[in-house]
């Protein structure tokens, strides 16, 4: 199969071409601009999810049999600082998307990426698909928008389906996101380069699972004959403070004497715990999550941990 991936460059993206090229899919991955990570065996076509032109050129030129569009803006906060960008880069970019799938002169198989941060407020939790969104954020807004533009499409025949990803992580995620920041902060007070992290809510919750994981169900999603929306969660809820006690341990550092509670990083608290409940998943698409939270944040600590020890060591002379 041909693969257009959106977001190549990112977290899931990257993931997702690795898997598609082990398998002996070919894929083209759409970028801004020249990338700065290694996308070996990815043909890079070039677009903006801001230019509608550029992405059904991308489209056409790319041929696809699968698209994976995992691109968009992601660090929730800054949606408040750019409402605008944030859904036309969400919510329009998708609408461009399904409509230049939808007018290929082939069938074409698409996968949405859409996010827990559509049910805000709603009112239960667990969540499932059938569950009321009440979004919070601009982020949240700009990502039902989309959502509910891959259920219309799909009302007209595009083979469209939806991922409802919760936190989702590797030891890719940028640091500005908790996990990596906490697994980043851990390693380096480990190695006594840092003597404390500066965090927000330490009784903030949120569902984590491996973007290993969540990126295998896209796959299983547009292998089935019928298109579908599924909840990608662990069904598990953790805070932040159990995130950094299980980092802690890994670095085998004391969290206690280190972790500085900043109110300005503080969010606006959710009355509704962010939860998924992934039965929908594991009944029809088989799906189930390979890698335990204690797993993930181990690895992560551990890459963290050598790659810091590796910038630290001076480079070896040549002689
Ligand atoms: C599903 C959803 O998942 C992600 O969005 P997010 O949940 O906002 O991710 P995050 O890692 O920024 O925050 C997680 C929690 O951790 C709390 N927290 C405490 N202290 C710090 C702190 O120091 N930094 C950060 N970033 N968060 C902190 C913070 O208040 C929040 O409760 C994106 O992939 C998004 O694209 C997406 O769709």
């Amino acid at each position: 199969m041909r693969a257009l991936v959106t977001g190549v460059a990112g977290q899931d993206g990257s993931i997702l071409s690795e898997m598609l090229l082990e398998d002996g899919h070919e894929v083209a991955g759409l970028v801004r601009r020249e990338p700065d990570v290694a996308l070996d065996g990815v043909r890079l076509v070039h677009g903006d999810l801001l230019d509608a032109e550029s992405l059904r050129r991308a489209v056409a030129e790319a041929e696809p049999d699968w698209i994976f569009h995992l691109g968009a803006p992601s660090f929730v906060p800054l949606s408040w600082e750019r409402p605008v960008e944030t859904f036309t880069a969400i919510a329009a970019a998708t609408a461009v998307l399904f409509d230049a799938a939808a007018s290929l002169d082939r069938d074409v198989r698409v996968y949405a990426s859409s996010s827990s941060e559509i049910f805000g407020d709603a009112g239960e939790s667990p969540q499932n698909e059938a569950s009321p969104c009440r979004p919070l954020t601009p982020y949240g807004v700009a990502k039902l928008a989309a959502l509910q533009l891959a259920r219309v499409w799909r009302g007209r025949g595009l083979h469209v389906s939806a991922g409802i990803a919760y936190n989702h992580e590797s030891e890719r995620r940028p640091e500005r996101f908790v996990t990596r920041k906490v697994t980043r902060g851990a390693a380096a007070i480990a190695l006594g380069l840092a003597d404390e992290l500066v965090l927000g809510d330490l009784d903030a919750v949120r569902d984590w699972s491996a973007a290993r994981d969540v990126v295998a169900a896209a796959r299983l999603m547009v292998e089935q004959d019928e298109p579908d929306d599924y909840v990608l969660a662990s069904g598990v809820g953790r805070t932040v403070r159990e995130l950094v006690d299980v980092a802690f341990a890994a670095a085998g550092v004391d969290p206690d004497e280190h972790i500085r509670v900043d109110e300005a990083l503080v969010r606006a608290p959710q009355a509704t715990l962010p939860v998924g409940d992934p039965e929908k998943a594991r009944e029809r698409l088989g799906w189930r999550p390979t890698i335990s939270f204690e797993e993930l944040i181990g690895d992560m600590v551990a890459h963290d941990l050598r790659d810091l020890q590796a910038a630290r060591e001076p480079p070896s002379s040549c002689p």
